[in-house]
């Protein structure tokens, strides 16, 4: 099964460098710049557009949206629900990060209504954030992972997605030490990455970004996702390696430097992904 999944996703990167799809992104002004050189160094082409006024316009031009919530005002708001329902409409991937939710009642609303009134293909945030929309009271302060919810069991997140994913028809990925993606019938596990990936604010922003590069290129959307985690982990990896001992900055400038370097040797001799 581990074959079959690595030898689909490994033709992922070609496809992109490829089709150069055109990703629209609504996201937060923390890790914006960060987001569009991921983007870039997949070889997809990014396009950051947050005024209402021409969401529709510059949505309908795109092969994948991004609406990730992290610095999210009354503005962007109107922005991501009018460009998600356009993305929809034209079939259009969607891929929706709940930066903070569970952090405040803006949040809380808000994520609700994308799922609502959007229904985004796939569902990405850390597993804080996908616990607390799937019920699971979090202990999340902000946007970061709480010490609480790395200790809670696999098997019962991996359940709270999978029920999430049936009652939103989303796919669902929940990152974090270890990733878990679903569509509430099969469940793909990746286990790549490394810890000083939380050293550095917007992996999770960039690990959106790959995924719905990724999206825009496949037909099935559990495959983008995962393909967009696990060449975010194999990059984590790789970049530690090479530049972990310097520092965080450094870190930061190698992740971009190792989705540029891609390559067909990593994943095939690498590559953590399971399908249980
Ligand atoms: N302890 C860890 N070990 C291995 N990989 C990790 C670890 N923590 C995070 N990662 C990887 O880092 C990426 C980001 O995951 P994380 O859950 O930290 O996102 P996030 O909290 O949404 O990040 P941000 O909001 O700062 O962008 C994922 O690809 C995940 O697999
Ligand atoms: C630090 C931070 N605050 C809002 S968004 C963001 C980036 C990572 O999610
Ligand atoms: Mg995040």
């Amino acid at each position: 099964m581990t074959k079959k999944l690595t030898d689909i996703i490994k033709e992922y990167p070609d496809a992109v460098r490829t089709e150069k799809p055109l990703i629209h992104h609504i996201t937060n002004y923390v890790t914006v710049n960060d987001c569009a050189n991921i983007t870039l160094a997949a070889g997809a082409s990014p396009v950051m557009a947050d005024d209402p006024e021409e969401a529709e316009d510059i949505v309908s031009l795109a092969s994948a949206l991004v609406i990730n919530m992290g610095t999210l005002n009354k503005r962007t708001i109107e922005s991501m629900i009018t460009a998600g329902k356009a993305a929809k409409k034209k079939n259009i991937p969607v891929i929706f990060d709940p930066v903070g939710a569970g952090a405040g009642t803006l949040r809380n609303e808000t994520a609700a209504r994308i799922l609502k009134e959007v229904r985004p293909s796939v569902l990405k945030g850390n597993v804080s954030e996908i616990l607390f929309i799937s019920g699971v009271s979090s202990g999340a302060k902000g946007v970061d992972v709480s010490e609480n919810d790395k200790n809670i069991r696999e098997e019962i997140i991996c359940e709270k997605i999978k029920k999430l994913a049936l009652k939103t028809g989303c796919v669902v990925a929940a990152t974090g030490e270890k990733d878990i993606i679903s569509d509430g019938k099969r469940v793909i596990y990746v286990e790549n990455g490394h810890r000083m990936m939380s050293d550095i604010t917007g992996t999770g922003c960039m690990t959106t970004s790959l995924t719905a590069v990724f999206c825009s290129v496949s037909n099935d959307l559990l495959l983008g996702t995962a393909a967009g985690i696990l060449y975010m982990g194999l990059a984590g990896e790789k970049a530690f390696n090479e530049a972990g001992n310097r520092g965080s900055g450094s870190f930061r400038t190698a992740l971009i430097d190792q989705i540029y370097n891609t390559s067909r040797k990593n994943i095939e001799e690498n590559a953590k992904i399971f399908e249980r």
